[in-house]
């Protein structure tokens, strides 16, 4: 089943199918209006005929003319019954059939995810997001998503909202107690009591809450849910209280970054005759370990040639399961869609950019992994990481990941940084930008453990990246990672 998640590619495909979908029924609509229109004539035209053969009577008495009327006769039915039973409208419906899957619930599923976790991760109130139809959406996700926290947020919301905006429809009280209700006998906290407190219809429900709560509690104790772990404490888990604060911070507030003495911009030719012409901008983000962007470095006929490559074959981003062996869907560390490129699909191009990438970041290409294009929808984002391996996990052949080289394929405006917790430093999106930081020592290719970093989830629009990932083989480097 497919998962539709806000990415880009998933929204347009999502668009464009829906957009099928009605064609299908336009051109269904009008077959129909077509056969309808026919019946009408058809009716008539038999109308007529009866009256003609009325008036006329002596067909009664012919022996001739009394089995040509019954076989005229038979002949309406027959034509009828085409009429009616109209087979090329139905045809037009088969068209509908391979995408049935658009109609389930699950469609706003991972939209309902991605809100509630950007709602987590940035501590944005219920109040500040939508309207009492959406909350009430929203509180019946959090329910089926075992998030009773979820639940309480949105649905007193939606009480509040349902109020203020003159009770619409939408809004099923009794659904919302129900879900209340359920998270209260759920969590051991009887969040009715807020409710109670809070709202200023609430005698007209007591007594609705009390059934309610019977009802929950004899069926819900016996069930032992698993309560869902919310994207903090996720980020918790993996990296600690004060360095998921810190990603938090960062991502929110973001950092202003000063020109000090080690950090500069210039025009950079890196000795390379052809660049006095169009040196590379290069600026100083951190010199331990050593972060810089370049500046226009990818063209938009470029980007716009990656995207195409890309947009039919993306896939879900996935992440190594703990004991590294499996891939797995798990959205609290990243969501997003990937596609890694095959070269060879484009070589004339990617020559081109191989050679870009070898003149500014000094290091070889040759023994790189493939390009990785990644797209974050709304709430996408990614958990701060270390793009080395650990120990052991390494390439046989190549050894590990020096190098990262993350172009930015487009902007995005106040959020969506790439952020190092570590080192209080975030990179704005910026289109056509290369990001290029050494993941490890370049004196002993140890691991440099404050290259850690992540992806702020994305609170509006969409932010396509491209990584290149350079490997220690083929470097000129002064330790040998073969014997590491
Ligand atoms: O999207 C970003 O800003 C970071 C991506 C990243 O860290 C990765 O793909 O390894
Ligand atoms: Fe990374």
């Amino acid at each position: 089943i497919q998962r539709w998640h806000t990415s880009q590619i998933m929204l347009t495909k999502l668009y464009d199918v829906q957009n099928d979908h009605f064609n299908v029924l336009d051109n269904y609509a009008n077959l129909e209006t077509k056969r309808l229109e026919e019946l009408k004539n058809y009716v008539a035209a038999v109308y007529e005929w009866r009256d003609n053969i009325k008036t006329k009577k002596q067909f009664l008495h012919d022996h001739m003319d009394v089995f040509k009327v019954m076989t005229q006769m038979l002949q309406h039915y027959f034509q009828i019954d085409d009429l009616i039973k109209n087979k090329k409208s139905l045809e037009a419906f088969k068209d509908i059939d391979e995408h049935k899957d658009l109609s389930g619930e699950h469609i706003v599923l991972l939209a309902h995810r991605a809100l509630r976790r950007l709602q987590l991760f940035y501590a944005i109130p219920a109040s500040d997001m939508s309207a009492a139809c959406e909350c009430c959406v929203m509180a019946k996700y959090c329910l089926e998503g075992n998030d009773p926290y979820g639940v309480l947020d949105w649905a007193v919301e939606a009480y509040g909202k349902w109020e203020s905006e003159g009770r619409p429809e939408c809004v099923d009280p009794d659904i919302l107690n129900y879900y209340i209700v359920s998270s209260s006998v759920y969590t051991g906290f009887n969040f009715m009591n807020l409710i109670i407190l809070s709202g200023p219809n609430y005698q007209e429900y007591t007594e609705k809450f009390e059934r309610y709560y019977r009802l929950m509690k004899n069926e819900l104790f016996e069930l032992e849910k698993e309560s869902t772990t919310d994207i903090m404490e996720v980020y918790e888990y993996s990296i600690g209280h004060g360095i998921a604060n810190d990603f938090r911070n960062l991502c929110k507030h973001g950092v202003s970054r000063t020109l000090t003495k080690y950090s500069k911009c210039r025009y950079q030719t890196n000795n390379l005759f052809y660049r006095i012409l169009m040196p590379f901008k290069e600026e100083d983000i951190n010199s331990e370990p050593l972060i810089k962007i370049y500046h226009d470095v990818l063209y938009d006929d470029e980007i716009l040639k990656i995207k195409t490559l890309a947009l039919e074959k993306m896939k879900d981003a996935k992440v190594k399961s703990v004991d590294g062996k499996n891939y797995l869907l798990e959205e609290k560390t990243r969501s997003g869609q990937v596609y890694w490129i095959f070269e060879v699909d484009a070589v004339e191009y990617f020559d081109a950019l191989n050679t870009r990438i070898e003149s500014f970041t000094g290091f070889s290409t040759k023994t790189a992994e493939r390009y990785q294009i990644v797209n974050y929808g709304l709430g996408g984002h990614y958990i701060p990481h270390h793009d080395s391996f650990a120990k052991g996990a390494e390439n046989v052949k190549f050894g590990n990941r020096l190098v990262t080289v993350l172009f930015y394929l487009t902007d995005v405006q106040n959020d969506g940084y790439t952020s190092f917790p570590m080192l209080n430093i975030i990179a704005p999106a910026e289109k056509g930008a290369a990001l290029v930081w050494n993941n490890l020592h370049m004196s002993n290719g140890q691991k440099f453990y404050e290259t850690l970093h992540g992806s702020c989830p994305l609170l509006k629009g969409n932010k396509w990246i491209m990584t290149r990932w350079l490997y220690e083989e083929g470097q000129h480097l002064p330790y040998n990672w073969k014997n590491k």
